[in-house]
């Protein structure tokens, strides 16, 4: 039976979640995938760091109060995030990523990545800064080190579009998409279609593990061109930058603004899309557009998130799921072990 040792990087909502659902699940995986989870590290630059390599209660894990150097309170923790130390020197064979995403140059969750993989370590990881802004490197470092690097999450959280585009829908021929591919923002437009405030309504996303960090990132557009980016340079072997993405977001849609559209039959959504034109080059924007009730994306409501791929052999073809979520995104990060289990498990 395989055991992967398994560090976690950032301990916020979502390396929570998954050693929440390592407390619960891990006998259960045993069966059902054919291997356990130990965790032998954790580091987080609020609560600090812990290594055991003998494997942490991921019971006590989850109930760690969040407070500023909490693990120093663990037997063998400390209240510093010793970050390169447990990423290197944990015993793990597979770390999982998740701190902030920078959408301005993917740091320092890119050097964490870069420290793993050049290691021989595996990474998992729900950070859209290192891949969007920084992808060709860290799969070429990945490959020369015969390790992975996996990212499900960073598109529509435990929603496994990127697997399915590049595995199922390989030979369709996909030219394009167009998505609702923030939760946070999702969110906020239907709550106020119900009459919240835009402020009251991120304040709710923040609490629920939806929102970024700073929510700027969610509301302004910048969350899903990093999620454009992605998929565009995935699925149509584009090779855009975050700058070649025309971005605008929701935050000057106003109360009135969904009420008319409302009462005209229409609801405003948050589209990231690129398409491939016929000279090859690929064009893609993130902006707000009002879409008439009979469009495919326009009941798409709360933190759920909806993409629709365009293919050449099947026409449209939509995945719609959760877009944020902090289980939910746990679940990304399983399913990259799983995959990594597929291709390099013992
Ligand atoms: N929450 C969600 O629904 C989703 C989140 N993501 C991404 O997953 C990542 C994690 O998300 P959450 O857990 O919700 O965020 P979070 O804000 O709850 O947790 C991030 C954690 O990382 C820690 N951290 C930040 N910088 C660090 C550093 N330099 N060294 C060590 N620790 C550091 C923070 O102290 C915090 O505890 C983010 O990049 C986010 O964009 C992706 C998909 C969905
Ligand atoms: N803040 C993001 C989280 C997932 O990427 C969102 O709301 O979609």
């Amino acid at each position: 039976m395989t055991e992967y040792k398994i560090a976690l990087v950032g301990f916020g909502g979502v390396n929570r979640g998954f050693a929440q659902l390592v407390a619960e699940r891990n006998a259960e995986w045993k069966n059902s995938l054919g291997f356990t989870v130990k965790i032998v590290g954790v580091t987080d630059l609020f609560l600090g760091s812990i290594v055991a390599k003998e494997g942490l209660d991921a019971k006590q894990l989850v109930a760690l109060p969040v407070e500023k150097g909490a693990f120093a309170h663990l037997p063998g923790g400390k209240a510093e995030a010793f970050n390169e130390a447990v990423i290197k020197n944990s015993g793990a064979d597979i770390i999982a990523e998740a701190t902030f995403t920078n959408p301005v140059d993917g740091e320092p969750a890119t050097t964490f990545c870069r420290w793993a993989l050049e290691s021989g370590i595996h990474v998992v990881t729900t950070n859209k800064g290192p891949i969007a802004l920084h992808g060709a490197e860290l799969k070429a470092l990945a490959r020369r080190n015969q390790v992975a690097f996996e990212y499900e999450g960073a598109v529509m959280s435990g929603t496994p579009v990127i697997r399915l585009a590049k595995q199922a829908l390989a030979g369709a021929n996909v030219q394009g998409f167009e998505g609702i591919l923030n939760g946070t923002s999702n969110y906020v437009l239907s709550q106020m279609k119900d009459g919240l405030a835009f402020n009251d309504a991120v304040v709710q996303a923040q609490q629920l593990g939806y929102a970024e960090a700073d929510p700027t990132a969610d509301v302004e557009g910048f969350d899903v061109r990093l999620k454009v980016v992605i998929l565009a340079n995935e699925l149509l072997n584009a090779r855009l930058n975050v700058s070649d993405v025309a971005c605008s977001g929701i935050s000057n849609i106003s109360a009135q603004d969904i009420a008319q559209a409302s009462a005209n039959g229409a609801s405003w959504k948050l589209i990231g899309s690129a398409d491939r034109a016929a000279d090859g080059s690929v064009r893609a924007s993130v902006e707000a557009r009002l879409l008439p009730d009979s469009h495919p994306l326009a009941g798409i409501a709360g933190a759920t998130n909806a993409v629709s791929f365009n293919t050449e052999l099947l026409g449209a073809v939509t995945v719609s799921g959760p877009g944020a979520g902090r289980i939910e995104t746990a679940f990304a990060l399983l399913s990259d072990i799983v995959a990594i289990h597929t291709t390099h498990g013992k």
